[in-house]
């Protein structure tokens, strides 16, 4: 299966369950694997057919800065939704890590795979 990938895309938002979270910014940080096949946009070396990482990334960011967000399971099912929704991918992980949340952690987070090959 061929896949579009995205690593490390970081977002910028208001995302938490406590008051104090809803003040400030905090980063998430985002991993997909976005299944699509390459075929058509590399034996055509056209642009058309390619699942493009650079507006799916736009989107994301945008989609998820809209408003506050409490946990970070909703973020991943909002991506996931969206790229099946608007993008036509048919199966999707997403992963979404929340740096800095457990002080004892690099990093805690959620990892979620919708849709079917
Ligand atoms: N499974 C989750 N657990 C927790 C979340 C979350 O989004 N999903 N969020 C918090 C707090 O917002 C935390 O990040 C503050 O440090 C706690 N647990």
């Amino acid at each position: 299966m061929d896949k579009v990938l995205i690593r490390q895309l970081k977002i910028e938002t208001v995302i938490g369950i406590y008051e104090w979270e809803k003040q400030i910014h905090q980063n998430l940080e985002i991993d997909l694997d976005m299944a699509w096949d390459n075929r058509p946009a590399a034996a055509t070396d056209d642009y058309q057919h390619a699942l493009c990482y650079e507006t799916v990334s736009n989107r994301l960011i945008a989609l998820i800065t809209e408003k506050p967000i409490e946990l970070i399971e909703t973020v991943a099912e909002m991506i996931a939704k969206c790229l099946m929704d608007e993008f036509d991918v048919r199966w999707v992980k997403v992963v979404v890590m929340k740096p800095g949340a457990v002080p004892s952690a690099t990093a805690v987070g959620v990892e979620i795979e919708r849709g079917h090959f």
